[in-house]
């Protein structure tokens, strides 16, 4: 598997529902923010989507918000933006089950038709929060955005998708500090992989 696409995380939310910010909150002793970056360490070129100033991520390049405040919609369009290569893996920063083979395994899915790879969750609803997005999408995504729109599952019609199932395990989400307390529990650290 090459890995030949760009990595993005984007960090400009506001943690409301977790109570501080929740990169910066420790499982297994590392920030959460880590956790995502390390799953994404292989890729050449790698942005984080962030306030300048606000994260220090060694080898990762800070990208502000276009539009700040107008939630991940809004960072995949500055990701877009700043992706040197066709292919761009976008994430968040409250993911941390994520690791290099989920992400080999949605670059092994991609088509030469597909616009973007989006994992299944155990519900079997796609998690655009952790997908593989082509280039090609930024006047679509800045559209969306023009016209108001924020939802960030809209980012791609159905149709150019790639949908992924298998993968549900690295898409616990850590929205509340229980969530965290939940992850930490039950994904001991020597599991991960
Ligand atoms: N760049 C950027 N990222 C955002 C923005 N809003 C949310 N995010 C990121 O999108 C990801 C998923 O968002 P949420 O889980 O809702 O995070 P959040 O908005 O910080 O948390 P809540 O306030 O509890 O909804 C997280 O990595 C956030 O940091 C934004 O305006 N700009
Ligand atoms: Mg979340």
């Amino acid at each position: 598997m090459s890995w030949d696409f760009t990595a993005s995380i984007t960090a400009g939310g506001r943690s409301s529902r977790f109570g501080s910010d929740k990169a910066l909150a420790l499982l297994h002793g590392r920030p959460l923010l880590h956790h995502v970056a390390a799953s994404l360490q292989a890729c050449p070129a790698r942005l984080l989507i962030a306030p300048p100033g606000k994260y220090v991520l060694d080898g990762w390049t800070v990208v502000p918000d276009t539009r700040p405040g107008e939630g991940p919609l809004a960072g995949l369009e500055a990701a877009l933006h700043h992706a040197p290569a066709q292919w761009l893996a976008f994430t968040g920063v409250d993911l941390p089950g994520l690791t290099p083979g989920f992400w080999a395994a949605l670059a092994q899915a991609r088509t030469s038709e597909a616009l973007a790879v989006l994992p299944l969750d155990e519900a079997d609803r796609p998690q655009p929060l952790a997908g593989l997005y082509r280039r090609e999408l930024l006047p679509r995504v800045s559209a969306l955005l023009d016209a108001g729109e924020r939802r960030l599952r809209l980012a791609v019609p159905a149709e150019q998708c790639v949908f992924l199932g298998g993968l549900s395990a690295a898409l616990r989400n850590v929205n509340t500090p229980e969530a965290l307390a939940a992850v930490a529990a039950e994904h001991p650290d020597s599991q991960r992989q």
